[in-house]
């Protein structure tokens, strides 16, 4: 029998799509542990594979972290993995206002996790997934993030006015768990 696997986040909201888009069709018992960990910067793969290393100070057995960017092309991929500052500073009314000046409003959600067994011959593995869209006009319901300002693209809703369902299959998080179901997360 494996051992469980420990998804380390301080966000609620993380946990509770995880937890829906695995839900009970995953093989490997996933239990969280809520622990804020540093907010390093670099390049996003860099940045989730130190999280998972800091991450397994925590946790003696296997863990899973993931990292959220939100890119804007306008921006040259801007906020990315930093959108976390942004968003606080400014809510999504000031993320949609940081565009005012451009005309591509164009931008990406990538979400990114990280898996390490806790076998100090394994490396960490890395899943990703990316949904596209337009940073528009806040609309929805408040109660994740960037959501009211992140339209998909081919959607009229943005991600805070879809259903769970809907948003979770189409989603970077989505996605990223897609692949990491298909992994080897041995
Ligand atoms: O402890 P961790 O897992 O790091 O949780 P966090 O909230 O610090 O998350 P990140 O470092 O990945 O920063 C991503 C930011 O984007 C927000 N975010 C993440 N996923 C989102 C989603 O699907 N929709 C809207 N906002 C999201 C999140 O609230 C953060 O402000
Ligand atoms: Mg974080």
């Amino acid at each position: 029998m494996s051992k469980p696997i420990v998804f380390i986040t301080g966000n609620a909201k993380k946990l509770e799509e995880v937890i829906q888009i695995l839900g009970k069709s995953f093989p490997r018992q996933l239990i969280s542990k809520k622990v804020d960990l540093p907010e390093y910067q670099g390049e996003v793969e860099e940045i989730c594979i130190q999280k998972c290393k800091e991450g397994a100070k925590h946790i003696d057995g296997p863990i899973l972290i993931e990292d959220t960017c939100l890119c804007f092309n306008a921006l040259k991929g801007m906020p990315g993995p930093y959108i976390k500052w942004f968003l606080s500073a400014v809510g999504p009314e000031g993320l949609y206002k940081m565009l005012q000046g451009f005309e591509d409003k164009s931008a990406y959600a990538v979400c990114t996790f990280a898996y390490y067994s806790g076998n100090p011959q394994d490396e960490v593995k890395l899943y990703q997934g990316r949904t596209e869209g337009e940073i528009v006009d806040p609309r929805g319901p408040r109660d994740f993030g960037w959501d009211p300002c992140f339209q998909p693209t081919g959607y009229q809703q943005t991600y805070a006015e879809m259903s769970k369902d809907l948003k979770n299959s189409i989603s970077h998080r989505g996605k990223a768990l897609d692949a990491l179901r298909k992994g080897d997360l041995s």
